[in-house]
This record gives C-alpha cells, structure tokens and sequence, in this order.
C-alpha cells in the first residue's frame, strides 16, 4: 500500500478553528486543516511552515503537536501530524482551496470533513470544552 505522511495545521482564533475546503482533486470540496505532504529532507516544522505559504501566504509558527492519526483510504495509507499554529505573519489568502470557515466548538460538525479527521475533530472539540 501506499504510504503518505503529511502535517497539518490547527490554527485558532476566538476559540474557532480554521477549516479550508479543497479546490482540486480526489477530494474536491471536502473540508480539511490546510497542509500537505513532507519533502524529503524536512522536518515536520519545515514542511508546515512551507505549505501554508503555498496555501494561505501566511507566516505560521508550529506551537504544538496535537494528534497524530492513521486512516486507511482505498488506495493509499495515510499518517497525518496536526499541530497548534499560530500566525506570525500575513492576511489568510485562498491560493488552493476554494473555501474556507472558522467553526467553533458546536459547529464543527457542520462541514464534511475528509475521514481521516474524524479523531481529530472529536479531540478539538473535547479541548474546546475544557
Ligand atoms: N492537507 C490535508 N490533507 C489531508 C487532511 N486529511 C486528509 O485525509 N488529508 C489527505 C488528503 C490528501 O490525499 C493527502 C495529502 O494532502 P495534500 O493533498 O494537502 O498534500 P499537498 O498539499 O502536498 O498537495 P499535493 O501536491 O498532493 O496536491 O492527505 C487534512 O486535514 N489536511
Ligand atoms: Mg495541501
């Protein structure tokens, strides 16, 4: 099977988290925390720091691992590293994605995020609760 380990970012403002929703591909239209695969030779910080600026334009700073999860997609094995971001730098601008939502700890369900995430969410939310 195909292995694919990407980071991802969980970026917080007002207690709601950001959610972008994918403009290409396999799983257009379905939500996600923006992010993407690592390049050899990076670290997970550096592939972090370099997808959202491809992404969004914005300067982030990796604060915290939050979860590290697995899903088994049809065709390929996913591990996917969400870390606690905070911007450092720049205005969010939409350069993949063709949506994007900040959701709060009771509306996090309102979007049809990709299925890996699901343990993530159900974790968020518990972490928004407290
Ligand atoms: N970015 C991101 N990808 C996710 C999430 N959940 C999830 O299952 N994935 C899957 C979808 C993709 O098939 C896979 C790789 O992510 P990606 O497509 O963003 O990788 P990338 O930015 O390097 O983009 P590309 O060059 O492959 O187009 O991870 C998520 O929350 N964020
Ligand atoms: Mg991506």
């Amino acid at each position: 099977m195909k292995q694919v380990e990407i980071v991802t970012a969980i970026i917080m403002k007002d207690h709601k988290i950001l959610t972008t929703r994918r403009g290409y591909g396999q799983f257009i239209n379905l939500w996600e925390f923006p992010g993407g695969k690592i390049e050899s030779g990076e670290t997970n910080e550096e592939a972090l720091i370099r997808e959202l600026q491809e992404e969004l334009a914005v300067e982030i700073i990796p604060e915290q691992l939050f979860m590290s999860t697995e899903y088994d997609y049809p065709d390929f094995h996913l591990t996917m590293h969400c870390y606690v971001c905070s911007i450092k730098k720049g205005t969010i601008t939409l350069l993949e994605h063709n949506g994007a939502k900040w959701l709060d700890k009771d509306h996090l369900d309102t979007v049809e995020w990709l299925p890996a995430n699901k343990p993530v969410i159900d974790g968020l939310r518990v972490m928004l609760t407290l």
